[in-house]
């Protein structure tokens, strides 16, 4: 499933020594309890690859996931974006960083509003960033649904009025509607039926290699990681402890909590 990653060229989307740590309600001023949700992380993707990000809940991949998409700003390091340091504190880099690297959350039911036909699901991110006209609009959903593989009747109707698999691929469509570099998966497929899971994967995988997106892909799963991924890193409280090509990983980890994750629960995707 994987591809060959691309050469070496420059990230287009980058994070240096990133720290994200969390003064708790419990302790005092004079010692604060800290959790170090990501603790000192360096992280590249590249357009053309997909990154998996692994690791048991709570080792940070969401706390990640939230500041490669400019969700939330980092306790110290920094977000470089085709080698440009950006921040989300300026609202311009911030519009611009919304536009440019799009997230596909967990669960599509709650991450789309259930009011809203699939075509106004679409045509929001475009209003909002001020792209098109009406006439446009509409043609760019045709597009985006056609990319996604569900028919343009789909538009019609509400996401609840769609399968599980079919309302992610609408998050993904969405995902797509303003042309990011790069797009952030955190647990795409985890909400959603066994039978469907390897569809949205192979979908994900086909809209890289087509788009040429960067890909951060991030799953509590190795063997999914595994199955869509060029290169892996395995977070483990709050760091990296394991980094490199998805096959080297399997063939010879090098980190004993990579190797414990290896031995541990049979795949969600191949249960
Ligand atoms: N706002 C916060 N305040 C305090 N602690 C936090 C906060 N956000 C996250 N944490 C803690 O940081 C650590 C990492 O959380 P994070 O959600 O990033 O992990 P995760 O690997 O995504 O886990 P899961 O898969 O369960 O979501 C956890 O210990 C979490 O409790």
């Amino acid at each position: 499933m994987s591809t060959e990653a691309p050469a070496r060229t420059t990230p287009v989307l980058e994070l240096r020594g990133l720290k994200v740590h969390h003064r708790t309600r419990t302790g005092s001023i004079f010692r604060p309890n800290i959790v170090k949700a990501v603790d000192g992380v360096d992280f590249t993707v590249r357009r053309g690859e997909t990154v998996g990000v692994v690791g048991e809940s709570g080792c940070g991949k969401s706390t990640l996931a939230s500041v490669l998409v400019g969700l939330q700003q980092p306790t110290a390091g920094e977000v470089l974006f085709h080698g440009q340091p950006i921040s989300i504190r300026r609202a311009a880099e911030r519009k611009r960083f919304g536009q440019d690297v799009a997230v596909v959350f967990q669960d599509p039911s709650t991450a789309l509003n259930p009011r809203m036909t699939i075509q106004d699901i679409l045509t929001d991110p475009l209003q909002v960033h001020g792209i098109g006209d009406a006439r446009s609009r509409a043609a760019k959903v045709k597009d985006l649904l056609a990319l996604v593989g569900l028919p343009y009747t789909a538009a019609e109707v509400t996401p609840h009025q769609v399968s599980g698999g079919q309302r992610q691929r609408v998050a993904i469509a969405r995902a797509l509607a303003l042309d990011p570099a790069v797009i952030v998966a955190d647990e795409p497929t985890s909400a959603l039926d066994v039978s469907v899971r390897a569809q949205v994967l192979n979908l994900l995988a086909d809209l890289k290699r087509e788009l040429n997106l960067g890909m951060v892909f991030i799953s509590h799963d190795i063997q999914t990681v595994r199955y869509v991924s060029d290169r892996i890193c395995v977070m483990y409280y709050g760091r990296i402890v394991e980094e490199g090509p998805a096959e080297g990983i399997f063939a010879s980890p090098k980190d004993d909590y990579t190797r414990k994750l290896l031995g541990a629960a049979p795949s969600l995707l191949h249960p």
